[in-house]
């Protein structure tokens, strides 16, 4: 791997503490950064590098997920950090930056790659891009990248626009624009699941699957966050980049090559095929909910509107589930669901492939008829794959009952999303990144959802903190005959059977 330098804005803030610095530790640990590099933290704050030093060290003692820091490793790492105090709204501010990451590069006789991470508010994106370019940190005799938190855009014109700018610095290829969902291993490894499986590869179509179920549950409330989180709501947070994300990695076919233009040739296929909404219908198709109060792991917790930041008669979705159409010859007929909200019953994403079920006809002397076989992948907070197969109970008459074959990896010590992301753009590996034609398809997807919302025609259902969201959700899969797996809500109605 290629020395360079990181320079990273937004390097006091919360994301750079609790997951970019841990992870740039882990991959130091792993052998896994370039031989010499610097990094360069940019903030507003008048700190000394030795300041900065001391905190980057406090934030790997506290949320590095390897326990044991070894002082040695520790005083090596951080000698690599200088701090540069700059307003980035200030364009002559750029030029004392740009002089220490030139006197870094002499006295590290490295070559000029830079890498720049913007780590701040969406609102200095454009701005941070535009003085890059125009004090000269980013003409470089080596590479240039681009790392981008999300959000990208707040609607598909403020996407497009915020893209626009970024091109006039940057090429799309030098541009990673972090989704880190992308970055988990499961859903990295559905790439493996789908690709290197003969099996799954054959079974992977609208012939054998009846439908996609993929859900992201979270128990955590909006906390801290109803600033940003009251405008965006769940369809904005998690749908438009996350879910749709996971369900193009889940949709997507193989491609000619695996590389990262096929395999992202192979994600906007799906997302191009992808029904678009018309208005009218969406009430039809989308569930769109906001948490009341409710008991979570025996503890009350106030409903959305009671929470500190929240307006008093917000409107803001917490709750999202959609039915999904993808109209192309593999999955024509095949309905995928994606469903997120806050204050659920459990923390858990997970994606569940329901097999059609021809065999149930043969079984109609039983009273119960056989289960649907079910492959399910754990993204989080489990990680593992487990298919759900059909066998005889010796100790029941012989009765056909479910049973699970389960090769879940547990929680064991993987690394975490940002690790595996940020040392692909490392090294320059794009594939599990969002290219723009990904981000772009997904906005229009969800616009005349953001519409619909915007002028009330889909129904605010309130579902109480600690459950799994609205009935209109359950109900959304009941009108296909089909019923969302592996909750664990008390009570079920009977299982329609369906053809
Ligand atoms: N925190 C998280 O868990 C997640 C965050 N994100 C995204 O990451 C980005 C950063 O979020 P987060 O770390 O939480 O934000 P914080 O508010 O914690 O940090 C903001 C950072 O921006 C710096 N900053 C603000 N204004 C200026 C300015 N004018 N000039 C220079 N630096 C400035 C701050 O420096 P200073 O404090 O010194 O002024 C600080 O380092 C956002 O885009 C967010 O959406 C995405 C997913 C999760
Ligand atoms: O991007 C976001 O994701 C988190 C959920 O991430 P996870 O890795 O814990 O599943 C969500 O809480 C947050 O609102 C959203 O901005």
């Amino acid at each position: 791997m290629e020395s360079m330098t990181f320079v990273l804005f937004g390097a006091t803030g919360d994301l750079a503490k609790r997951k970019i610095y841990p992870a740039l530790y882990n991959l130091y640990l792993d052998k896994k950064m370039p031989s010499t590099f610097s990094i360069i933290g940019v903030g507003r704050r008048d700190w000394s590098d030795e300041e900065f030093q001391a905190s980057i060290e406090k934030s790997v003692r506290t949320f590095s997920r390897r326990s044991q820091v070894d002082a040695q490793q520790m005083d090596e790492f951080v000698a690599a950090f200088r701090y540069c105090a700059v307003d980035v709204t200030d364009p002559q501010a750029f030029f004392p930056l740009l002089e220490t990451v030139k006197q870094r590069e002499a006295a590290l006789q490295i070559p000029e790659n830079r890498m720049f991470y913007l780590s701040v508010a969406p609102e200095f994106f454009d701005v941070i891009t535009s003085n890059i370019k125009t004090s000269g940190l980013g003409t470089t005799k080596g590479w240039k990248r681009l790392i981008i938190e999300k959000p990208f855009g707040n609607d598909l014109k403020s996407a497009q626009q915020l893209n626009e700018k970024l091109s006039t610095a940057f090429e799309e290829e030098e541009i990673y624009r972090i989704d880190h969902y992308l970055g988990k291993p499961m859903v990295q490894n559905l790439e493996a699941l789908e690709f290197a499986n003969p099996v799954f590869q054959a079974l992977w179509n609208n012939q054998y699957i009846a439908n996609v179920q993929i859900t992201a549950g979270e128990t955590v409330g909006v906390e801290e966050r109803a600033g940003y989180y009251d405008h965006v709501g769940a369809i904005r947070d998690m749908v438009q980049n996350h879910m749709l994300q996971m369900l193009m990695m889940t949709a997507m076919h193989l491609p000619k090559r695996i590389t990262a233009n096929d395999i992202r040739a192979q994600k906007r296929q799906v997302m191009e095929a992808v029904r678009p909404l018309q208005k009218e219908e969406i009430s039809q198709q989308v569930v769109r909910g906001q948490y009341g109060a409710g008991e979570i792991l025996d503890k009350h917790v106030v409903g959305y509107r009671a929470e500190p930041g929240v307006q008093p008669y917000s409107m803001t979705d917490t709750f999202v589930a959609a039915r999904v159409w993808i109209d192309d010859p593999f999955w024509k007929g095949v309905p995928f669901y994606i469903r997120t909200g806050k204050r659920m019953k459990e923390k858990s994403t997970r994606i569940v492939i329901e097999f059609k079920n021809p065999l149930e006809q043969l079984y109609q002397h039983q009273q119960e008829k056989p289960a649907p076989n079910l492959l399910i992948i754990s993204v989080n907070p489990d990680e593992g794959i487990a298919l759900q197969v059909n066998s005889k109970n010796p100790s029941n008459s012989g009765k056909i009952e479910p049973v699970t074959v389960d090769f879940s990896a547990g929680t064991k010590d993987v690394p975490e999303a940002y690790e595996l992301l940020l040392f692909d753009a490392l090294r320059g590996d794009s594939t599990y990144f969002a290219h723009w034609k990904e981000v772009e398809l997904s906005w229009m997807w969800v616009e005349p959802i953001l519409e619909a919302f915007r002028e009330n025609l889909v129904p605010l259902h309130t579902y109480p903190a600690g459950s799994y969201g609205p009935d209109a959700s359950e109900e959304l899969l009941l009108a296909d005959g089909f019923q969302w797996w592996l909750d664990k809500a008390p009570e079920r109605e009977p299982i329609p059977s369906h053809s």
